[in-house]
């Protein structure tokens, strides 16, 4: 069952391999502990970093693109392709996903890739945003999340797809769907993600309503798993990985897949209408000005 599971939600990220040169692709992660992948264009500077502990079988992988870790194209194909790497290493059990900044885990979905931008690139960026949730949702690893600041809209959607959410006690930061505030809808498998989360009832406000959570509250709600100050996430990280990584992986796995393959062939059987219902909604001329009045309002916070 768990490589029924693992074979139909590895299909979409053939994809995401194929958009890179095989020459620009390093060679077997047990032979590289830590790498950092380089852009296929535009940055030169890698967005991902991952270091990997061969004797314990768990790695981190760091999201490090300032100023706030929005999950642009370039940084989700990155993500993707490190994450694969990571799950194709047999001696990879777990992975603790964090970011190197200090205040944010990561902003979302970058805003400037759905505004001003053609259907065929806005279908490309929702591609690779399904094959994120695929590929962190479906994973036969024990992921944990890190979350090392704040964490809004598709940074609260990364962290739900792991399984397991550790958040850093801080007044300033948040985590939730806010996609509403934005005058957006979450699809699907947002929803059924937050569903699986924090229960029906509660989503179902949190979302309507966009909800940012603080830690306490997100933690009363299931959000996340545990507070811990900020200081001790990455340790809360890892010794958390020891308890899941002491259950034999075959039976965690399968468990897992009883619980999520639904959503996911869901949206496997789907993808193509999802990404048409995302190109024709996010191009709309009202949609496109909620987007521009939303980014107005973020520049002019700091003004
Ligand atoms: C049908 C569609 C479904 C779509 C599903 C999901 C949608 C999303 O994920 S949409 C993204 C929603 N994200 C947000 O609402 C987060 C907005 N950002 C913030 O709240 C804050 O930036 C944050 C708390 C993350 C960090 O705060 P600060 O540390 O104070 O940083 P700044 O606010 O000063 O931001 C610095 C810089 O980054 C730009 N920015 C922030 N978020 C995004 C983003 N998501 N995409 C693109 N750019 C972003 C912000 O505008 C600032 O830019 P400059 O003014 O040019 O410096």
């Amino acid at each position: 069952m768990a490589n029924a599971w693992r074979n139909s939600a590895k299909i979409p990220f053939i994809g995401v391999l194929s958009r890179l040169s095989i020459h620009s692709l390093p060679g077997r992660m047990s032979h590289r502990p830590c790498w950092s992948l380089q852009q296929r264009n535009s940055s030169t500077s890698p967005k991902i970093k991952v270091e990997l502990d061969s004797s314990t079988g768990v790695a981190v992988l760091w999201m490090q693109s300032a100023p706030v870790n929005s999950l642009s194209l370039d940084l989700l194909t990155e993500f993707c392709i490190s994450l694969e790497k990571l799950e194709m290493d047999k001696s990879c059990r777990g992975v603790i996903i964090t970011s190197t900044l200090p205040k944010v885990f990561s902003a979302g979905l970058d805003i400037l890739e759905m505004y001003g931008k053609s259907p065929e690139r806005c279908g490309e960026f929702w591609k690779a945003v399904q094959e994120m949730w695929l590929k962190v949702y479906g994973s036969d690893m024990v992921t944990i999340a890190a979350i090392n600041g704040s964490s809004p809209a598709g940074g609260c959607l990364l962290s739900m797809c792991c399984d397991y959410r550790i958040m850093a006690d801080n007044p300033r930061y948040s985590i939730g769907l806010n996609e509403t505030k934005l005058g957006i809808v979450a699809p699907f498998w947002f929803k059924d993600t937050m569903v699986k989360t924090v229960g029906n009832r509660t989503a179902e406000v949190a979302l309507q309503l966009g909800l940012m959570y603080s830690g306490p509250e997100a933690l009363n709600v299931g959000l996340v798993d545990q507070l811990v100050p900020q200081d001790q996430v990455l340790t809360a990280a890892h010794e958390n990985m020891t308890k899941w990584l002491a259950i034999p992986d075959h039976a965690r796995q399968i468990t897992k897949s009883m619980m999520r393959k639904p959503t996911i062939d869901k949206l496997l059987s789907n993808r193509e209408a999802d990404i048409s219902n995302f190109v024709s909604f996010i191009t709309k001329d009202s949609i496109q000005r909620s987007l521009r009045l939303y980014l107005e309002g973020l520049r002019s916070k700091k003004a």
